[in-house]
């Protein structure tokens, strides 16, 4: 038996921008982790893209030494999480590997959706919650209120909370402190035989596969054949070590510890996610619970603009999946934009920052169709198929029943924006499953389609609240619905890649919305171009995009070179993310026209 209590393994739960990682630096500077200079940037959020905008998204790990007011060093395995509502599933990753997280909560702010969720999710797998109020420089805070918002809302014990400064320092010791007192030592046999939970593998360049791991028993190092449960395969350790928070290799890994493992492994699906490993001569060790698997959400095809792109764009996505195992693809092809791929994301976040990591990273031009949830579909030869893109839904005739997702949505909004919020609901064919108030707050649950909530519905919210109302949700059910394709034609010819499923009750009002919107989107080209929505083999809405009178060049009449070719090349650069689409010019806004129709 050897002593783990000096060892505290925590998460922090925060609802997005409440100053999670403002905290995290603190706790690396005040353990003297790093040089002034090399705080500079906020070390936790690594990729340049989390960077920009400023969200959390990969877990990572840091681990620093703690000199206690009680004399004793402490080991300190911060474990990071991922705040927003796409990435809800690496959460539960994380706190697998702890034994407490810290709530911090914007004193000014008060208790978010966000939060709850996570909240709830550490207490359901046994972790000490210890609320912390940051933001305390702030003139608006208010430690009292949202004390009470903790203790109504989330439902623990706020008396104690920790208030704090993460940008000034104020208080941060007092948080250490009190993590060191309140947060449970790991449990754990370090000479029984090795035990480790995966929590993360990602690709390094240089490394090859780098996992995260939590070690419940035993111990590895260096030379060590380690054994992965469910592939049943044997690879030799060539390094372990922890972050601290730069990547430092240690003589071991111990039970109660949280440190990275390199085995020589070559893909990430090699050192699954939630998997176990113990050691070759152990095999009959048992697994760890692992985590849910994440399903994509939302699907959309991704077509690169010029098909000469279409290999390297294969190879992008090849090496994006290393590191990312919620992304999942498959080839398409689509009478109208070519070769490409259908790829399912965990929401539109997830989404947005793929398309951006293709575009910048391996320079892709890309069009991207409207994105779509999956659909259960019970066909009459009694075969239940599941459909995650228009054009692939089989004929009406041969369906008994159309089923789509439905989320429950926890929302927590101030009353006075109750009204707003319930309006928004309803609009988006929800039905109210609970409303409480909790002190100034109310939290309204709802039952809502998934392809509403999806699309654009966090936007609306936080648009009809000022911002003040925030959101959760998750899957709950399949349910029947009244859906219909819905197509659009571009003079006269169908175009696949614009089809959307949608409900027939108002289908006919999206159709004449879209072809609205798509009539400002689609550039004036030579001669008219006809947009029509059509729902089965009837027109249900016609808007017409007027053939363009002069040519551009006109306007130069006379003038010198370089203006003409200025005209040009901003003519250039502007049809970048256009498709040819029979004769016309399709822009990409164009194809994601959807996303705009209820704005
Ligand atoms: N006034 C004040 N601002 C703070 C404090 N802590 C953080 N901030 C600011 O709040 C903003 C968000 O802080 P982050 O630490 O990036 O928040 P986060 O919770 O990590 O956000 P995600 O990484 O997006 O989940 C930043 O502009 C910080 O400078 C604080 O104690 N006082």
């Amino acid at each position: 038996m050897s002593d783990l209590s000096h060892i505290r393994n925590f998460s922090i739960i925060a609802h997005i921008d409440h100053g999670k990682s403002t905290l995290a630096d603190r706790f690396i500077q005040m353990c003297g982790g790093l040089t002034e200079r090399e705080m500079n940037a906020q070390v936790l959020d690594s990729m340049d893209l989390e960077r920009e905008r400023g969200i959390t998204i990969k877990a990572h790990s840091v681990t620093l030494y703690y000199k206690a007011k009680d004399g004793n060093t402490y080991q300190l395995n911060f474990i990071d999480t991922p705040g927003h509502v796409d990435f809800t599933y690496e959460v539960s990753r994380s706190l697998a590997a702890c034994e407490g997280a810290l709530l911090v909560v914007d004193a000014g702010q008060g208790v978010e959706a966000q939060s709850v969720a996570n909240c709830y999710t550490a207490i359901e797998q046994g972790l000490e919650v210890m609320p912390v109020l940051n933001k305390m420089d702030l003139p608006q805070a208010d430690p009292d209120k949202v004390k009470d918002e903790i203790e109504h809302i989330i439902g623990i014990d706020a008396t104690d909370a920790v208030a704090c400064s993460a940008k000034s320092g104020m208080g941060v010791d007092d948080v250490l402190e009190r993590l060191v007192a309140v947060i449970p030592a790991p449990t754990g046999e370090i000479d029984a035989p090795l035990q480790a939970l995966i929590i993360d593998s990602w690709f390094d360049n240089y490394l090859g596969v780098v996992s995260l791991v939590r070690v419940r028993h035993g111990r590895i190092k260096k030379g060590d054949k380690v054994l992965v449960k469910s592939t049943g395969k044997v690879h030799q350790v060539d390094s372990v070590g922890v972050f601290n928070p730069k990547h430092t290799s240690t003589a071991d890994l111990k039970a109660g510890e949280v440190g990275f493992i390199i085995a020589g492994i070559k893909d990430i699906h090699g050192a699954p996610v939630g998997d176990t490993l113990t050691l070759s001569n152990t095999p009959d060790v048992e697994m760890l619970p692992g985590f849910k698997r994440v399903k994509p959400q939302v699907y959309a095809g991704l077509f690169p603009v010029s098909s000469d792109d279409f290999e390297d764009f294969r190879e992008a996505l090849q090496k994006l999946t290393l590191n990312d195992a919620a992304l999942q693809y498959e080839p398409e092809s689509s009478d109208a934009l070519g070769f490409g791929f259908r790829i399912g994301f965990l929401g539109m976040l997830h989404m947005e920052i793929i398309q951006e990591r293709l575009e910048r990273e391996y320079d892709l031009d890309l069009i991207t169709t409207a994105p779509t949830v999956v659909y259960e579909l019970l066909l009459k030869n009694g075969e239940t198929v599941y459909v995650d893109s228009p054009s692939k839904l089989p004929d009406l005739s041969s369906i008994e029943d159309m089923r789509e997702p439905i989320v429950r949505a926890n929302i927590l909004v101030p009353q006075e924006h109750l009204g707003s919020v319930i309006t928004l609901c309803i609009e988006k064919r929800g039905v109210q499953h609970d409303l409480q108030f909790l002190g100034s707050q109310v939290q309204v649950r709802y039952d809502l389609p998934m392809s509403e909530v999806v699309l654009d519905f966090f936007d609306r919210l936080k648009s009809v609240s000022r911002g003040y109302a925030s959101l959760d949700y998750s899957f709950e059910r399949f349910q029947s619905a009244n859906l219909t394709r819905l197509d659009i034609l571009i003079n006269g010819d169908k175009v696949d890649a614009l089809a959307l499923i949608v409900h027939r009750d108002n289908a006919h009002y999206k159709g004449r919305i879209l072809v609205e919107k798509m009539k400002e989107l689609i550039p004036r080209q030579m001669f008219d171009v006809a947009i029509q929505a059509a729902l089965g083999g009837q027109i249900v809405a016609r808007s017409t995009v007027k053939a363009l009178r002069k040519n551009v060049l006109a306007k130069c009449y006379g003038g010198d070179v370089s203006r003409k070719r200025k005209l040009l090349e901003k003519q250039k650069a502007g049809k970048k993310r256009m498709k040819q689409v029979g004769n016309v010019e399709i822009p990409q806004e164009a194809f994601l026209a959807v996303l705009k129709v209820d704005s």
